[in-house]
């Protein structure tokens, strides 16, 4: 196929960066901020930032159910951070009124490592990446605390007082990373799911 076309919800976050690994993979972006621009997309990017606000405002801007639709249908997406907690059908440690877009059978606590002041990188192996493991930012991030049986549990902590706990996750075409991969340089994690999308368009 032709570059794959790959939209990245632009509410509020870690957008450009997204974008530019994206590109540099082959892919074609664009900013989602209204429905009708979800339109003709191969894949759905759901960036890092604050997922209340992200949620709230695509609530606001009528994006929210068009976005679960779109998940729903069997549109590829991957979320990293707040991304993930957006993909979540569950959350923990969430204000109660907070949406998600769901599409992940799985329980995500949000700021599971802490403050911001806790924010650390750390070695993660990440099933299907190949070439060792990936350098992870984690900033006020969330994980994984209970995944459903169609999840594929791809990544973990390993080691320091989180050890074991599940940080990277994918359910058919739908992937979620608690850290950032957009900000360290290393492109495998995006080149995953721009494969992923091709495989699926
Ligand atoms: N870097 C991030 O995306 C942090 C996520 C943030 N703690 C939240 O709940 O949305």
């Amino acid at each position: 196929m032709s570059a794959p076309r790959i939209g990245v919800l632009a509410l509020q976050g870690d957008v450009r960066e997204h974008r530019a690994v994206l590109e540099a993979q082959g892919a074609r972006t664009s900013a989602v901020r209204r429905p009708e621009e979800l339109d003709g997309l191969d894949g759905l990017v759901l960036p890092g930032g604050e997922s209340t606000t992200i949620a709230k405002l695509a609530h606001r801007w009528g994006l929210l159910e068009p976005l679960r639709a779109a998940v729903r249908g069997g549109l590829p997406a991957y979320g990293s951070c707040a991304g993930m907690i957006l993909l979540a059908d569950r959350l923990l440690d969430a204000p109660a009124d907070q949406q998600t877009i769901g599409g992940l059978d799985v329980t995500v606590r949000r700021n599971a490592f802490g403050r911001q002041v806790d924010s650390f990188e750390s070695e993660v192996d990440v099933a299907g990446v190949p070439g060792g493991p990936v350098h992870a930012v984690f900033i006020r991030a969330p994980w994984v605390e209970e995944a459903g049986e169609q999840v594929q549990v791809l990544g973990r902590v390993s080691g320091g007082p989180a050890d074991g706990r599940i940080v990277a996750v994918r359910q058919g075409s739908v992937v979620a990373t608690s850290f950032h991969p957009e900000l360290t340089g290393d492109t495998r994690l995006h080149r995953l799911f721009v494969e992923l999308v091709r495989a699926a368009a």
